[in-house]
């Protein structure tokens, strides 16, 4: 069992992160598995050190009083600009230093900074993911940096029980949404009228044939089209390489569906067969997360999800702990994360399309219907030319690719994203000139709010005197990062949130407000952002200290306008 060198109490020497830096810390709690000391500096930045980044004072002054003549004195809590940078951020390309010596600093900050930041937001994914907040898991994820061993052993074991529990209950409500969207009456009292036979959930055919479909969308993602992109740098500094060629494939796959009609493939078997496609694609969600596991056995240390290496099977089934599980050239996580997932929920959609004028006799699709069709077309296809972005964001650049991602992927997206399509097949609902309208001003709303605040962001990110950006005025942070605080990001901390919601909205809407079920995504979303923004806010704090404050004071709401 390690012991720890210094006690909770001890006033340090810590690194300030990704700099030769030390300033004078508190340390909070020591953590025996991972060896990471919590600790607060003197301006209420809470870090995770390494033994290796803390000095004792006296040794510390020691070596101050050899150096002095030949080092200057700063403030205490005030770090210099150091060159670390946020794991969601494009690495800079290096005007004046050498790339060598970049990528030097930044493998620094990565391995001083991130990891132990990653720890935290990974337990933090389950609560984003199912919008769950309860103190055991509070406590255990970072929030309470006092709580004793003894609290983190029961919660640790707490955690595997709710997770042990989550694996089951996503399934199975999933499965429910899905009964209960197809039936007539689909009001939540209905629940359980017509829960259909077991055996009646499995069929060999619908297996193979989302079989064929993972391996049609791994074939294309394949392809040599489109550009080679480097992704973030991992723990070791090395950088992996990804085809971004989403746009064609969905291009592609349009054709392939194209060709299949034309063939007079009936489409609407997949209506038909909707439970047994959710089944089916739940038994391979499962034997992948089996795969995923048991491969990780053979990964080396730098290859595993910072947070995905507790020692607690249940867990780190459910986390993922492979951060990039690839076969040759094909990246699992980052494969899964965009492709058989959001390309079904256009080909589901347009399914359902199909299915609603053969079940109400219609020879045109409903507005309903193609209103939800065309804003879900609209923003998948946007996601496909964005693709690049992803490779910035958390979900690839800390989480693990464990059973929570490829259920997330693989069954929930394809399946509950396409519930307001699903629901309309039987349940028409009229709309007048007056709501089409207003619903595509709304989606048109949403969309600009999202598109035009990722990509400022995306741009400010890469190179902040883009001229695209340059004029918007910013917040210096003491990572030497700045924050905007004109524009959208000035209306709202997470204006790309409140854009997405805008257009949840507008994708329920059509389907009238006689049920629930169809707001089901509006639902799912406002939790998911609500609590991502709230894990956010809480790394952001953590980084930028005080400057995060200021951009606080600043912009007072966090999504939505007037609510604080
Ligand atoms: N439909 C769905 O299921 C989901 C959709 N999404 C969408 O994905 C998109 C991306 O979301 P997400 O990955 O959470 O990333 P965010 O866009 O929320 O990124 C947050 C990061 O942006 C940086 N940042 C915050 N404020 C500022 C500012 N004022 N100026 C400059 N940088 C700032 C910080 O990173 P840094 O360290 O670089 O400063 C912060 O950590 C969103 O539009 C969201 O709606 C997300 C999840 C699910
Ligand atoms: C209940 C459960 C296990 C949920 C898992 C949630 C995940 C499926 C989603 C979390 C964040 C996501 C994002 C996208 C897909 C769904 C997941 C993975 C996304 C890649 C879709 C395309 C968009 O353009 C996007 C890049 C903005 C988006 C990012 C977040």
């Amino acid at each position: 069992m390690p012991t720890a060198r210094f006690q909770i109490g001890d006033t340090v020497m810590g690194r300030w992160p990704g700099s030769n830096l030390y300033y004078e810390v508190k340390v909070l709690s020591y953590d025996n598995k991972t060896r990471l000391y919590t600790v607060i500096y003197k301006d209420g930045t809470e870090l995770e050190l390494k033994e290796s980044d803390i000095t004792s004072l006296t040794v510390f002054k020691q070596g101050v009083t050899r150096s002095r003549s030949r080092s200057r004195s700063r403030s205490p809590g005030r770090p210099r600009r150091s060159r670390s940078r946020s794991p969601a951020r494009t690495p800079r390309r290096s005007s004046s230093r050498t790339t060598d010596v970049h990528k030097e600093k930044l493998k620094e900050a990565l391995e001083v900074r991130l990891t132990p930041v990653v720890r935290s937001l990974q337990f933090n994914v389950i609560l984003d993911c199912v919008g769950i907040h309860s103190t055991n898991l509070m406590q255990y994820v970072g929030l309470n940096n006092f709580a004793t061993n003894k609290k983190l052993k029961k919660s640790r074991i707490s955690l595997q029980q709710s997770v042990f529990f989550l694996m089951f209950l996503l399934p199975v409500a999933v499965l429910a949404l899905l009964i209960l969207c197809g039936q007539k009456d689909a009001s939540l009292q209905s629940f359980p009228l017509e829960l259909p036979a077991l055996e009646s959930l499995w069929d060999c055919q619908v297996f193979g044939i989302v079989l064929l479909w993972l391996l049609f969308q791994a074939v294309l993602s394949l392809l040599p089209v489109g550009k080679l992109v480097e992704g973030m740098p991992l723990k070791n500094g090395k950088t992996l390489k990804y085809r971004i060629n989403g746009f064609y494939a969905l291009l592609l796959t349009a054709v392939a569906v194209g060709v299949a009609m034309y063939q007079e493939v009936d489409l609407s078997y997949i209506h038909a067969h909707f439970l047994q496609f959710y089944t089916s694609a739940l038994l391979i969600v499962t034997l992948l997360s089996i795969y995923l596991f048991i491969r990780s056995r053979w990964a080396s240390e730098d290859e595993l999800a910072p947070g995905g290496n507790s020692g607690y099977i249940i867990y780190d089934f459910f986390m993922g702990r492979e951060l990039n599980p690839r076969i040759k050239n094909l990246d699992i996580k980052f494969f899964c994360e965009m492709r058989p997932g959001l390309m079904g929920w256009v080909l589901i959609n347009f399914v359902m399309l199909q299915a609603e004028m053969k079940h109400q006799n219609l020879e045109n699709p409903s507005p309903a219907m193609l209103l939800v069709n065309i804003f879900q077309l609209l923003w998948v296809v946007d996601g496909f030319w964005h693709e690049e972005k992803l490779l910035t964001m958390m979900d690839i650049v800390y989480d693990g690719f464990g059973f929570m991602l490829t259920f997330g992927d693989l069954a929930f997206v394809p399946f509950t994203f396409t519930c307001q399509a699903y629901y309309l097949v039987s349940h028409p609902n009229e709309l007048s000139a007056f709501w089409i309208i207003t619903l595509i001003i709304m989606n048109g709303v949403g969309y600009y709010i999202f598109r035009k605040a990722n990509s400022q962001k995306f741009a400010f990110r890469k190179n902040p005197s883009d001229p695209a950006v340059s004029h918007l005025k910013t917040i210096p942070t003491a990572t030497g990062e700045s924050l905007i605080v004109s524009g959208l990001w000035g209306w709202v901390r997470h204006p790309n949130y409140l854009g997405d919601i805008i257009m949840g909205l507008a994708w329920s809407l059509p389907c009238g407000f006689n049920h629930l079920i169809p707001y089901f995504y509006l639902i799912y979303l406002i939790t998911l952002l609500v609590h991502r923004n709230a894990r956010d806010e809480h790394q952001c704090r953590k980084k930028y200290g005080s400057a995060w404050d200021e951009y606080c004071k600043a912009v007072p709401f966090r999504i939505f306008p007037g609510i604080y």
